[in-house]
């Protein structure tokens, strides 16, 4: 990747939506990935895989990535547990598939009922079934940073499920701090670490912003070369097996900070604002962006 930019992996329509208590139509689903769409966004994650009794915001996933306008140059991806989400995804021409597990026994089981290891066999063929169908699979390992049920995590196990992850074919994995307790130093100490053994170019991160940390967390991360940053518009988000985790870092900030270290990303912000605000009007939710809110609105 070149070194004076920086890639966006928008989460805002999945695990910005997964939590939310108002349940959105497929139609403003599909408005808000449309307007996402517009910004210049090179990467989408647009819904989820998962059973519906678990996490019923995203049962409509299906019709959503079937009625967006999809922009050539977007990927627009969604979360896929097992064999049978992968199946719906390729229904539903997902571009991009993402496996999910974590560095804590504890939120794996509570998230996807199963163990670590249980979920790497599970991925296995899962993986495998979507390269005969040309999708690429990016994987996410949650609590990197502590657990909400064990509390700290050692590096060594964040470190070696990234490496199997990788092993067993994902092309990149997202270093997920689910509860946002992550400071800078620790942060730059895990990717420090972790990069002695596995390509920077192959690690993404994804901070919450729970604790205020996130941009801080992301610079850390910048200056040691990672170059894809998971982000939520308007600062939306949660998992809804880590209690207490709030959103995602705001991609307007995210996008603001990167132009302001003169990376390029490609995104419009202004447009990136219209969709935040668009959003948070339907989900009666306040901005989570510092950015939009600094901006005045258009007449
Ligand atoms: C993995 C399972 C399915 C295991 O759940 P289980 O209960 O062990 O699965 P099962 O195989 O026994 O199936 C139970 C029922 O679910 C159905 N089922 C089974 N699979 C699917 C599927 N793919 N799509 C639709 N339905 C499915 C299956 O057909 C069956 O239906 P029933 O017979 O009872 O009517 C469940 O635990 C689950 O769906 N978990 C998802 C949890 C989730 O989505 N969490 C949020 C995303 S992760 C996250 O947010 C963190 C991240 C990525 O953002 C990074 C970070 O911040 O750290």
């Amino acid at each position: 990747m070149n070194p004076d930019s920086a890639k966006i992996v928008e989460v805002g329509a999945r695990d910005g939506l997964q939590n939310e208590r108002v349940p959105l139509s497929v139609k403003q689903k599909v408005e808000f990935i449309n307007l996402l769409s517009k910004t210049g966004l090179t990467s989408i994650e647009a819904g989820s895989f998962v059973s519906p009794k678990w996490v019923p915001q995203m049962a409509s996933s299906s019709e959503v990535l079937a009625t967006i306008n999809r922009q050539d140059k977007t990927t627009y991806s969604a979360l896929t547990p097992n064999i049978k989400g992968l199946e719906q995804a390729i229904a539903a021409k997902a571009d991009e598939v993402a496996i999910f597990t974590g560095a804590s026994e504890t939120f794996v089981r509570k998230n996807i009922n199963c163990t670590i290891e249980e979920s790497i066999e599970r991925f296995i063929p899962l993986i495998s079934m979507a390269k005969e169908h040309n999708l690429k699979v990016r994987g996410y390992v949650s609590c990197v940073m502590g657990c909400p049920y064990e509390g700290a995590i050692s590096f060594k196990q964040v470190i070696d499920t990234t490496q199997r992850l990788i092993d067993i074919g994902c092309y990149e994995v997202s270093l997920g701090d689910t509860i946002g307790v992550g400071t800078a130093h620790k942060v730059k100490e895990l990717i420090t670490e972790t990069t002695q053994q596995i390509d920077v170019n192959k690690l993404a991160v994804h901070f919450h912003d729970t604790y205020g940390q996130a941009l801080a967390n992301i610079y850390a991360s910048l200056e040691l070369g990672i170059r894809t940053i998971d982000a939520s518009v308007a600062g939306l988000g949660g998992c809804p097996y880590a209690k207490g985790a709030s959103g995602n870092v705001a991609t307007e900030d995210v996008i603001y900070m990167l132009h302001g270290l003169g990376l390029n990303t490609g995104v419009d912000l202004d447009k990136l604002i219209d969709a935040g605000r668009y959003i948070c009007e339907e989900l009666n939710r306040p901005n989570g962006s510092k950015v939009a809110l600094a901006r005045p609105l258009k007449n």
